[in-house]
């Protein structure tokens, strides 16, 4: 009879219902789980990257750090157009793009494509990219002061910012002039070794980033220079993810006089091997050396599509090295408006140093400043038919280099 009544219970629709609503919560008590579980993994591993808060950070604004905590991009928005003494920021630029919202899934960054497929394939292909820029072809560092420019008063808004302005190279383009220069506006603060941080020092994080920039007021901007970024690959993603609105300085330079420099560069270090044996596989054939590092870097086309993949061509300013030399204050006021600050540096700053025919700073005590002598070296003629094979290997990529920038160079009408 109980048994009976038992299995009639068993039977029962109630019974029934009552197991399927345990396997439902089973089932969604499970997916919650997984769910938090897979945040929680990324919550952290954002964290240990220190990118969770620089995501949403749009370095426009001059005067703001980074927020403390993850805004919204409305917020962002709002700090970035409320604080006085911004220059002029894409954040409304980002806005329309949707960059600055895809920043806020940083970990999903994937920003559309605007390269042609063909030099994504050749840029994809050069896995060796991180090795293009051997450790022994270190760019040089300057004896440039670099902190407390302004006399240190720390109080209120003095502190160490992320540089809101990078100059990624090109390495030999005269990377370590422009940088000098804009150390002497009142509105930028520089740091003046290499930091290296994105392409060698990554794994310290950001704040170690951040402790290696000077300290900067508000209405300043903070720059760093590291030449070896712009052909480095992993370099602009990282970039991106912890502000996707900075602002580059990219110095070019035709790039046989470039690689000329560089290998000046080596034979100062010790190295013996001539130029042309190291351009050269087969003389005879015109056949380049394009695995040579000093070969590579100057595929700027290729190395400024990997770019393009992250920031559009606006947040670039492509300054020429060879007028950087000729007309520095020319070039130079450019470069203030593409930053937003005042036109300090003018012709006017500038004197020419004849014996080595480079411009050198004009001091406002009537000094004059030039830079070390690591810079300026006299150059080694290049065999001319190797000069004119390495032209001729280097046009359809500077002629890619003057579509996508916009700025035809004239490279093929110089002499060196
Ligand atoms: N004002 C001034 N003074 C001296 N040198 C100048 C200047 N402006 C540009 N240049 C050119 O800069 C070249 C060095 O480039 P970088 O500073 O980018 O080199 S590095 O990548 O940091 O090693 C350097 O290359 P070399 O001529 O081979 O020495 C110069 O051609």
């Amino acid at each position: 009879m109980s048994q009976n009544m038992m299995s009639t219970h068993a039977d029962s629709p109630q019974h029934a219902s009552f197991c399927l609503n345990r396997k439902a919560a089973v089932l969604v008590a499970a997916c919650c789980a997984a769910i938090f579980l897979t945040y929680s993994l990324k919550y952290y591993t954002d964290k240990r990257e220190g990118l969770q808060v620089q995501a949403l950070y749009v370095p426009g604004t001059l005067n703001s750090g980074p927020p403390t905590k993850p805004a919204t991009f409305a917020k962002v928005i709002k700090a970035a157009t409320q604080k006085p003494g911004t220059f002029q920021t894409r954040v409304e630029d980002l806005k329309s793009s949707g960059e600055a919202k895809s920043a806020e899934s940083s970990q999903l960054l994937r920003p559309p494509s605007t390269a042609h497929q063909q030099d994504q394939d050749e840029a994809a292909s050069s896995a060796s990219w991180s090795s293009v820029y051997d450790e022994e072809d270190e760019a040089e560092e300057a004896e440039v002061e670099t902190e407390e420019k302004t006399a240190p008063k720390p109080q209120g808004d003095w502190k160490r910012r992320l540089p809101q302005v990078i100059i990624i190279g090109i390495k030999k383009g005269g990377t370590r002039a422009l940088l000098t220069f804009l150390n002497a506006h009142p509105q930028v603060v520089i740091s003046g070794k290499e930091v290296h941080f994105f392409d060698r020092k990554y794994d310290k994080g950001i704040e170690w980033y951040r402790k290696a920039m000077p300290y900067s007021y508000d209405n300043q901007l903070t720059i760093e220079k590291t030449p070896s970024y712009f052909v480095t690959q992993q370099v602009p993603q990282r970039i991106y993810r912890m502000a996707p609105g900075t602002k580059f300085l990219l110095v070019v330079r035709e790039p046989v006089a470039r690689a000329v420099s560089d290998h000046a560069q080596s034979l100062s270090k010790g190295k013996t091997t001539p130029f042309e044996e190291k351009a050269m596989l087969d003389e005879r054939r015109c056949a380049v050396d394009r695995s040579w590092s000093a070969i590579r870097i100057g595929l700027y086309s290729l190395h400024l599509t990997n770019w393009l993949r992250y920031f559009p061509r606006s947040q670039f300013l492509f300054v020429s090295g060879e007028n950087l030399v000729a007309n520095p204050g020319q070039e130079m006021e450019k470069v203030q408006d593409f930053l937003g600050i005042q036109r300090t540096l003018t012709e006017k700053s500038f004197v020419m140093d004849e014996t080595k025919g480079f411009p050198c700073l004009r001091e406002d005590q009537g000094s004059v400043k030039c830079l070390g002598k690591n810079k300026g070296r006299s150059h080694k003629p290049v065999d001319p038919q190797i000069r004119a094979c390495l032209a001729k290997f280097y046009q359809p990529y500077n002629e890619k280099f003057y579509n996508m920038t916009g700025i035809n160079f004239h490279w093929e009408d110089r002499e060196t």
